[in-house]
Protein backbone atom coordinates (compact mmCIF):
# COMPACT_ATOMS: atom_id res chain seq x y z
CA UNK A 1 0.00 0.00 0.00
CA UNK A 2 0.97 3.39 -0.69
CA UNK A 3 3.14 4.42 2.63
CA UNK A 4 1.27 7.61 2.54
CA UNK A 5 -2.41 6.19 3.10
CA UNK A 6 -1.42 4.26 5.63
CA UNK A 7 -3.07 6.44 8.07
CA UNK A 8 -5.96 6.79 6.60
CA UNK A 9 -6.03 2.58 6.27
CA UNK A 10 -5.72 2.31 9.99
CA UNK A 11 -8.57 4.76 10.66
CA UNK A 12 -11.10 2.63 8.53
CA UNK A 13 -10.06 -0.11 10.46
CA UNK A 14 -12.23 1.11 13.50
CA UNK A 15 -15.21 2.58 11.39
CA UNK A 16 -18.48 1.48 12.77
CA UNK A 17 -21.22 -0.41 10.94
CA UNK A 18 -24.67 0.71 11.07
CA UNK A 19 -27.72 -1.05 9.61
CA UNK A 20 -29.48 1.28 7.47
CA UNK A 21 -32.14 -1.18 5.59
CA UNK A 22 -30.51 -4.07 5.22
CA UNK A 23 -27.34 -1.96 3.86
CA UNK A 24 -24.14 -2.51 5.95
CA UNK A 25 -23.16 1.20 5.93
CA UNK A 26 -20.01 2.13 7.82
CA UNK A 27 -19.49 5.53 9.28
CA UNK A 28 -16.02 6.83 8.75
CA UNK A 29 -14.84 10.57 7.99
CA UNK A 30 -14.01 10.08 5.01
CA UNK A 31 -17.64 9.35 4.20
CA UNK A 32 -19.73 10.92 6.61
CA UNK A 33 -17.55 13.91 8.56
CA UNK A 34 -17.74 11.68 11.55
CA UNK A 35 -15.79 10.71 14.01
CA UNK A 36 -13.48 14.06 12.93
CA UNK A 37 -11.38 13.63 10.13
CA UNK A 38 -8.23 14.99 10.58
CA UNK A 39 -6.70 17.50 8.43
CA UNK A 40 -3.42 15.18 7.83
CA UNK A 41 -5.89 12.37 6.24
CA UNK A 42 -7.82 15.08 4.20
CA UNK A 43 -4.53 16.13 3.01
CA UNK A 44 -3.37 12.66 1.99
CA UNK A 45 -6.51 12.71 0.39
CA UNK A 46 -5.86 15.39 -2.17
CA UNK A 47 -2.06 14.19 -2.42
CA UNK A 48 -3.16 10.89 -3.30
CA UNK A 49 -5.72 12.03 -6.29
CA UNK A 50 -2.88 14.06 -7.51
CA UNK A 51 -0.38 11.18 -7.53
CA UNK A 52 -3.18 9.21 -9.42
CA UNK A 53 -4.92 11.49 -12.21
CA UNK A 54 -3.83 14.08 -14.73
CA UNK A 55 -5.15 17.27 -13.99
CA UNK A 56 -3.34 18.97 -16.42
CA UNK A 57 -5.80 21.07 -18.49
CA UNK A 58 -8.80 20.77 -15.89
CA UNK A 59 -11.08 23.51 -15.57
CA UNK A 60 -13.38 22.89 -13.00
CA UNK A 61 -13.72 19.74 -9.91
CA UNK A 62 -17.36 18.33 -9.64
CA UNK A 63 -18.53 17.10 -6.10
CA UNK A 64 -21.74 15.96 -4.87
CA UNK A 65 -22.98 16.73 -1.74
CA UNK A 66 -22.72 15.83 0.39
CA UNK A 67 -19.93 14.02 1.20
CA UNK A 68 -17.94 14.87 -1.86
CA UNK A 69 -17.46 18.09 -0.78
CA UNK A 70 -14.73 17.81 1.48
CA UNK A 71 -12.36 15.88 -0.66
CA UNK A 72 -13.09 17.94 -3.73
CA UNK A 73 -12.41 21.22 -1.57
CA UNK A 74 -8.81 19.65 -0.20
CA UNK A 75 -8.46 18.84 -4.12
CA UNK A 76 -9.33 22.53 -4.82
CA UNK A 77 -7.13 24.42 -2.52
CA UNK A 78 -4.00 21.97 -3.29
CA UNK A 79 -4.53 22.41 -6.66
CA UNK A 80 -5.83 26.04 -7.33
CA UNK A 81 -8.81 24.66 -9.66
CA UNK A 82 -12.26 25.97 -9.13
CA UNK A 83 -15.11 23.48 -7.60
CA UNK A 84 -18.54 22.77 -8.17
CA UNK A 85 -20.90 20.98 -6.14
CA UNK A 86 -23.69 19.14 -7.51
CA UNK A 87 -26.61 20.03 -5.13
CA UNK A 88 -29.61 17.95 -3.59
CA UNK A 89 -31.58 21.66 -4.13
CA UNK A 90 -33.06 23.30 -6.96
CA UNK A 91 -32.37 26.70 -8.25
CA UNK A 92 -33.59 26.94 -11.36
CA UNK A 93 -31.50 28.39 -13.18
CA UNK A 94 -31.33 28.95 -17.25
CA UNK A 95 -28.99 25.79 -17.88
CA UNK A 96 -29.39 23.52 -14.78
CA UNK A 97 -29.40 20.05 -15.34
CA UNK A 98 -31.69 17.74 -13.11
CA UNK A 99 -30.87 14.47 -12.66
CA UNK A 100 -32.28 11.34 -10.75
CA UNK A 101 -29.87 10.09 -8.22
CA UNK A 102 -30.29 6.18 -6.89
CA UNK A 103 -27.73 4.50 -4.25
CA UNK A 104 -27.40 1.02 -2.35
CA UNK A 105 -30.08 2.46 0.32
CA UNK A 106 -31.68 5.90 -1.44
CA UNK A 107 -32.87 8.04 -4.09
CA UNK A 108 -32.66 11.86 -4.56
CA UNK A 109 -32.66 14.47 -7.44
CA UNK A 110 -29.66 15.85 -8.04
CA UNK A 111 -29.00 19.43 -9.85
CA UNK A 112 -26.02 20.79 -11.85
CA UNK A 113 -25.00 24.07 -12.44
CA UNK A 114 -21.94 26.12 -12.93
CA UNK A 115 -20.58 23.50 -15.74
CA UNK A 116 -20.22 25.23 -19.28
CA UNK A 117 -20.16 23.09 -22.75
CA UNK A 118 -16.65 21.92 -23.70
CA UNK A 119 -15.67 22.07 -19.90
CA UNK A 120 -12.79 19.57 -19.05
CA UNK A 121 -14.24 18.28 -15.63
CA UNK A 122 -12.76 15.58 -12.48
CA UNK A 123 -15.83 14.29 -10.72
CA UNK A 124 -14.87 13.53 -6.87
CA UNK A 125 -16.59 11.98 -4.32
CA UNK A 126 -16.31 9.94 -1.14
CA UNK A 127 -17.28 6.32 -1.99
CA UNK A 128 -18.48 4.16 -4.67
CA UNK A 129 -21.05 1.88 -3.70
CA UNK A 130 -23.88 0.73 -6.07
CA UNK A 131 -21.98 3.99 -8.52
CA UNK A 132 -25.91 4.81 -8.92
CA UNK A 133 -24.56 7.93 -8.27
CA UNK A 134 -21.59 8.82 -10.44
CA UNK A 135 -23.96 7.90 -13.01
CA UNK A 136 -26.23 10.41 -12.34
CA UNK A 137 -23.72 13.26 -11.91
CA UNK A 138 -21.68 11.59 -15.81
CA UNK A 139 -25.63 11.45 -16.76
CA UNK A 140 -25.86 15.64 -15.93
CA UNK A 141 -22.27 16.53 -17.32
CA UNK A 142 -23.25 15.34 -19.78
CA UNK A 143 -26.14 17.15 -20.58
CA UNK A 144 -23.70 19.97 -19.72
CA UNK A 145 -21.83 19.02 -22.72
CA UNK A 146 -18.68 18.64 -20.47
CA UNK A 147 -15.61 16.75 -21.05
CA UNK A 148 -15.06 14.08 -18.03
CA UNK A 149 -11.55 13.59 -17.73
CA UNK A 150 -11.28 11.42 -14.94
CA UNK A 151 -13.61 10.44 -12.18
CA UNK A 152 -11.94 9.53 -8.62
CA UNK A 153 -13.20 8.30 -5.38
CA UNK A 154 -11.34 7.81 -1.72
CA UNK A 155 -13.21 4.42 -1.17
CA UNK A 156 -14.61 1.69 -3.50
CA UNK A 157 -16.27 -0.94 -1.81
CA UNK A 158 -15.25 -4.50 -3.71
CA UNK A 159 -18.30 -6.02 -1.42
CA UNK A 160 -21.06 -3.89 -3.58
CA UNK A 161 -22.32 -4.91 -6.71
CA UNK A 162 -21.31 -1.56 -8.66
CA UNK A 163 -24.10 -2.40 -11.50
CA UNK A 164 -24.71 1.05 -12.30
CA UNK A 165 -20.98 1.88 -13.26
CA UNK A 166 -20.28 1.70 -16.86
CA UNK A 167 -17.39 4.26 -17.11
CA UNK A 168 -13.40 3.64 -15.49
CA UNK A 169 -13.29 4.39 -12.07
CA UNK A 170 -10.09 5.45 -10.47
CA UNK A 171 -9.83 5.34 -6.29
CA UNK A 172 -7.30 5.37 -2.98
CA UNK A 173 -8.79 2.36 -1.36
CA UNK A 174 -10.66 -0.70 -1.30
CA UNK A 175 -12.78 -1.54 1.55
CA UNK A 176 -15.53 -4.38 2.32
CA UNK A 177 -17.69 -4.82 5.41
CA UNK A 178 -17.32 -8.73 6.71
CA UNK A 179 -18.96 -9.73 9.86
CA UNK A 180 -20.16 -6.27 10.67
CA UNK A 181 -16.31 -4.89 10.38
CA UNK A 182 -15.36 -2.75 7.95
CA UNK A 183 -12.11 -4.05 6.46
CA UNK A 184 -8.94 -2.23 3.77
CA UNK A 185 -7.84 -3.95 1.30
CA UNK A 186 -5.82 -2.25 -0.84
CA UNK A 187 -6.27 -1.14 -4.21
CA UNK A 188 -3.18 -1.43 -6.09
O1 LIG B 1 -22.35 4.39 -5.32
P1 LIG B 1 -23.62 4.81 -4.66
O2 LIG B 1 -24.50 3.65 -4.28
O3 LIG B 1 -24.35 5.85 -5.42
O4 LIG B 1 -23.22 5.44 -3.24
C1 LIG B 1 -22.28 6.44 -3.09
C2 LIG B 1 -22.90 7.75 -2.71
O5 LIG B 1 -23.66 7.59 -1.50
C3 LIG B 1 -23.34 8.65 -0.60
O6 LIG B 1 -24.10 9.78 -0.90
P2 LIG B 1 -25.57 10.06 -0.39
O7 LIG B 1 -26.37 10.50 -1.54
O8 LIG B 1 -26.07 8.96 0.47
O9 LIG B 1 -25.50 11.35 0.48
P3 LIG B 1 -24.48 12.13 1.35
O10 LIG B 1 -23.26 12.36 0.51
O11 LIG B 1 -25.26 13.35 1.59
O12 LIG B 1 -24.20 11.30 2.58
C4 LIG B 1 -21.89 8.94 -0.92
O13 LIG B 1 -21.50 10.23 -0.48
C5 LIG B 1 -21.82 8.79 -2.42
O14 LIG B 1 -22.11 10.00 -3.10
N1 LIG C 1 -21.01 6.37 4.26
C1 LIG C 1 -21.10 5.20 3.65
N2 LIG C 1 -20.74 4.12 4.30
C2 LIG C 1 -20.82 2.97 3.68
N3 LIG C 1 -21.24 2.73 2.49
C3 LIG C 1 -21.63 3.79 1.82
N4 LIG C 1 -22.12 3.87 0.60
C4 LIG C 1 -22.39 5.13 0.39
N5 LIG C 1 -22.08 5.89 1.44
C5 LIG C 1 -21.59 5.06 2.35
Amino acid sequence: MDSNLEPLARSLRDAPVVDRDGYEYFVHGVTDGIPPLEPAVLEAVADGIRDRIDLEGVDKLVAPEAMGIHHGTALSIATGIPLVVVRKREYGFPEEVAVHQTTSYGEDELYLNGVDPGDRVVLVDDVLSSGGTIEAVCEALEAAEAEVSDIVVVLRRVDADHEDVSREVTNLLDVRVRDGALEVLDSE
